[in-house]
């Protein structure tokens, strides 16, 4: 049987999900999320002909070197002046204040000589009226909607639009089941032939990493009933992550046990080492995910897979541009299935160069943890030389 290629099994993960509904959240928690319809400004901003300086407003026909002119109040930020000013008399003004009027210019305080309540101005003086404009960063009624992740800045910027709440795309809800009669949680004692599941915890923190709501739920054990038990737990979430019993093992049962539950398999098994076994298909309301159980295999095809179904969902672009290395040494040729191998990035003057780790057993979770790139050896490819211009994915 011919394993599917790595691009066709991201097509069809993809085809499985679409973007989440809308759900309204306060503004301070808008960083990272996608809005899905535009807001518009509540009012102009800024709402007044302001001073960008402190100094001294004027009119502009008194803006002439060394003239003398009269004190007859202030205006600070948040309190305006609210009294009369004629020519030859000047207000005391801050930064952020409204100016009395239009047709003036702010002079710095630094450009005047102040004796009582006179001021004369320097005897050579900048064309620069020093005032921001009413309405110069937006007008009330402008539209905003960045088709992407709001950042920082846009979060000041509707915060300054007087945006309260917003419409975003709904966080995905994901189920993690590790499953294998061998695993135990971190803190309890493994019996003689158990180790510790990891998987759940590389998984949840790659879901949060992504802006999903991971669910750990508890481990499932390798016998139907357990499984059963554990996938009815998973009822409510979009999207189900399995990790271990993807294979051809007597006790691998997560692909028989989903089916019994409903799921409609898109594939099972890729053209990919390390994730073989990767599953994936719908199940009723949410979409399912089988990773494999080797912690390295799980990590990278939730990397591959799971991190731009996430984005879809969310209203993300979900594709992952590969970057350019050099390779930093000879490898030997590819097999038929597309290799992501574990390795480590070091800045030259030109493009980074990178270097696999010599052991690329997929068990191995020290090399994963040190590891800050997969180097991406394409199927039946190479051999590749040390110097050449190569792929990779940047782990964060
Ligand atoms: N005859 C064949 N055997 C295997 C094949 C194959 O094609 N034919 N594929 C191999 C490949 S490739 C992979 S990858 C593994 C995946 O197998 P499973 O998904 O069934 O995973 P398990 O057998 O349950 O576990 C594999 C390995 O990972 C450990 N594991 C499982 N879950 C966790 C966890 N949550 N945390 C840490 N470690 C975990 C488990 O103890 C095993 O050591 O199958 C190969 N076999
Ligand atoms: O493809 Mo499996 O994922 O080696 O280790």
């Amino acid at each position: 049987m011919s394993l599917l290629p790595v691009e066709e099994a991201l097509e069809r993960v993809l085809a499985l999900v679409a973007p989440l509904p809308a759900e309204t959240v306060p503004l301070r928690e808008g960083a990272g999320r996608v809005m899905t319809m535009p807001v518009t400004a509540g009012l102009t901003q800024p709402p007044f002909s302001g001073s960008a300086m402190d100094g001294y407003w004027l009119d502009a026909a008194d803006h002439l070197p060394s003239a003398k002119l009269q004190v007859v109040g202030e205006s600070a930020a948040g309190r305006s002046y609210q009294g009369e000013i004629t020519r030859g008399q000047a207000i005391r003004i801050f930064t952020g204040a409204p100016v009395p009027r239009e047709g003036g210019v702010v002079v710095l305080q630094e450009n005047t000589t102040r004796e009582g309540d006179w001021i004369t101005l320097a005897d050579s003086l900048s064309g620069n009226d020093n005032i921001r404009p009413k309405g110069q960063d937006f007008a009330k009624g402008a539209p905003f909607h960045p088709a992407r992740p709001l950042n920082a800045r846009d979060l000041g910027l509707l915060a300054a639009m007087n945006v309260a709440q917003l419409e975003v795309h709904r966080k995905p809800v994901v189920a993690i089941i590790a499953t294998g009669d061998e695993l135990v949680m971190p803190g309890e004692t493994p019996g003689p032939d158990q180790i510790i599941s990891s998987n759940s915890f590389i998984v949840a923190a790659q879901v949060e990493a992504m802006g999903g709501i991971a669910r750990m739920l508890p481990i499932a054990r390798d016998d139907r009933e357990s499984l059963r038990m554990v996938f009815d737990l998973a009822k409510g979430a979009d999207l189900i992550v399995t990790s271990g019993g993807a294979s051809v093992g007597d006790h691998d049962l997560v692909g028989e046990v989903a089916a019994e539950l409903g799921l409609e398999r898109s594939f099972w098994k890729i053209a990919m080492r390390p994730g073989k076994p990767l599953m994936a298909g719908r199940m009723g309301e949410a979409v399912l995910l089988g990773l494999p159980g080797n912690p390295v295999s799980a990590t990278v095809c939730a990397e591959l897979f799971l991190k731009p179904m996430l984005a879809k969902m969310q209203g993300r672009d979900p594709q992952i541009t590969p970057r350019r290395a050099v390779l930093g040494c000879d490898l030997g040729p590819t097999g038929p299935r597309t290799h992501y191998m574990r390795a480590c990035l070091s800045a030259t003057d030109g493009l980074p160069m990178i270097m696999p780790f010599d052991n690329q057993d997929s068990g191995i979770l020290s090399i994963l943890a040190q590891a800050d790139a997969l180097l991406i050896c394409e199927r039946d490819s190479g051999p590749h030389k040390q110097g050449t211009e190569m792929c990779y994915l940047p782990l964060m």
